[in-house]
Formats: C-alpha cells, sequence, structure tokens
C-alpha cells in the first residue's frame, strides 16, 4: 500500500495533542489531546458548533492548527503521502450542490492522491466501490439525479477506491433514510471487520451503536467525555454523580437530543 512507506509501526490512526484551533478569529478547540487506535470505531458527539467537524478536519491535517500537534499514522499530519491513507466522506451539505459528473466519475475521482494523479483510473476497482455500496448497477447516472441516500453512498464509495485504512464520515446519516441508514452501517460493520479503522462524527448512536468502541463528547471545543458509551459501561451509573460520571451521561444524552429521566 501506498501509505506504508509513510507510516510507523504500531502508531495511532489519529493522535491529537493540546490542539488549539482558531475559525473565524473565535478559538473552536481548546486544548483538545485525543488518539484513535488502529481498528477502532470511535463516535465523536456532541451539540451544533462544538467542534466536531473540527476536530475530524485537525485530525486528517486539512486545517492548520494555532496550537499543539496532530499526526496521523505517527506521522505529522503535514506529511507528504500520509493522507493517502484516509478516506473523508464529508458532511452532506459540503457535497448537496449540483455535481454534474456520473456516480462513476465521483468514485473514481477518489483516486487522487495527495502524492499522484492518475492518467488512467482503474476501472475495475472504481466498479467494485460502486458495487461495495450497493450502486453498481448506477454508475453512470448523474449524481444529481441521485437520492440523498444514493448521493451519501456514492461519496462513501469515492472514499473507499483506494482501499484506505481509516475511514472518517462526517454525519454520513443525515437526510438518509431507514434502509440507507442500515446498508450504511453494515458497510461500516464490514470495514470494521476487515480491520479498517473508522471515525465517525454523529448526531443519533442507534445506526452504529452495537459497533462504537468509543466515543468522544465535544462540548464548546473541548472534550468532555472520552471513553466506552455510558450504557456499554458497567461503572455508570446515575449513583455516582458524585464523581461526574452522571454529568457526563447527561452530556451525552443532551448531545444526542435524548430525554434525561433524573
Ligand atoms: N469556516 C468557518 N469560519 C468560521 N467559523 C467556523 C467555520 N466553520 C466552523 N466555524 C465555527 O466553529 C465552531 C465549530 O464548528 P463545527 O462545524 O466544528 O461544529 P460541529 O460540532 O461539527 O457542528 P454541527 O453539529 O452543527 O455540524 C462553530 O462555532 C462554527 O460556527
Amino acid at each position: 500500500m501506498a501509505v506504508s512507506s509513510a507510516t510507523t509501526h504500531d502508531a495511532a490512526a489519529f493522535e491529537v495533542r493540546h490542539v488549539n484551533l482558531k475559525r473565524g478569529g473565535s478559538v473552536v478547540l481548546k486544548d483538545v489531546t485525543a488518539r484513535i487506535n488502529e481498528g477502532e470505531v470511535v463516535a465523536i458527539l456532541g451539540p451544533n458548533g462544538s467542534g466536531k467537524s473540527t476536530l475530524l478536519k485537525a485530525m486528517i491535517g486539512v486545517l492548520p492548527l494555532s496550537g499543539g500537534s496532530a499526526q496521523i499514522l505517527g506521522r505529522p499530519s503535514t506529511t507528504r503521502g500520509v493522507h493517502d491513507a484516509i478516506g473523508y466522506v464529508p458532511q452532506m451539505a459540503a457535497f448537496s450542490g449540483n455535481i454534474a459528473a456520473s456516480a462513476y466519475e465521483t468514485t473514481a475521482s477518489g483516486l487522487l492522491t495527495s502524492t499522484r494523479l492518475f492518467t488512467r483510473a482503474p476501472k475495475h476497482k472504481v466498479q467494485q466501490a460502486l458495487e461495495f455500496v450497493g450502486l453498481g448497477d448506477l454508475s453512470s447516472r448523474a449524481v444529481t439525479e441521485m437520492s440523498g441516500g444514493q448521493r451519501q453512498r456514492v461519496m462513501i464509495a469515492r472514499a473507499l477506491v483506494r482501499e484506505p485504512r481509516i475511514l472518517v464520515l462526517d454525519e454520513p446519516f443525515t437526510g438518509v433514510d431507514a434502509g440507507t441508514q442500515e446498508k450504511i452501517s453494515g458497510l461500516i460493520a464490514k470495514l470494521h471487520a476487515k480491520g479498517t479503522t473508522v471515525v465517525v462524527v454523529l448526531h443519533d448512536l442507534d445506526p452504529l451503536r452495537d459497533l462504537i468502541t468509543r466515543a468522544i463528547v465535544m462540548d464548546e471545543g473541548r472534550v468532555v467525555h472520552d471513553g466506552p458509551l455510558p450504557h456499554d459501561d458497567p461503572h455508570a451509573s446515575a449513583s455516582e454523580s458524585e464523581d461526574g460520571k452522571h454529568h457526563v451521561n447527561e452530556t451525552i444524552d443532551q448531545c444526542l437530543g435524548n430525554e434525561i429521566h433524573p
């Protein structure tokens, strides 16, 4: 794989340490430290505007940091070639405009890497990625003529076409129907079984609850929880409010819009 020479042995998929990041003059990440190990499925949760997408972008090295450090597979996130290990599915809003290209062309564009341009896309890889997301029969259809759920799956195919070690998805379930949610969850489960690391920003945990190994909860630009989902954590209970765990449960419930029971 192209990235192997640019990575170090046993390194974390992502590691950010004491990261500060400013956007539009405001500090939107405040002293954020987090690590994603290879093979994990990690959810990033938090209220709107808490910094979830910005944290993803800091991890994958597409936004400059104001302070701290970010590493991808043990290398600084600015290292040439290290991004080739990542498949990134941006928030739906980022590509909901007109994409005149076909599903095939959009998926093939995922073969562009930071170190080389392709002159001819390996057709079987593009077709395989589309088949993996269940769109093998629609490869020539314009993305503009597809449903929201189909578009989302094209973007996943685009992220997967280079067989990345790490898949990063920003709210993949927004605006997709229950059937598509199930399909996307099934795809993530298959990738996890193959050893792919998955980092996903979520508003609703349910579609991936069984797969998630850890949750990082953001609030106002800070990490306020990093650990197992509270309901999976045998030590988390309402009676432990003294040590703040009850508060953490409430924070997660509030992030996800769940009713809080006293
Ligand atoms: N391009 C930008 N310029 C200026 N400020 C920005 C920009 N993008 C995001 N912000 C601000 O940074 C903060 C964090 O935004 P971010 O998109 O990371 O939050 P989020 O938790 O992903 O939100 P949401 O759940 O609504 O997607 C917000 O206050 C937002 O207004």
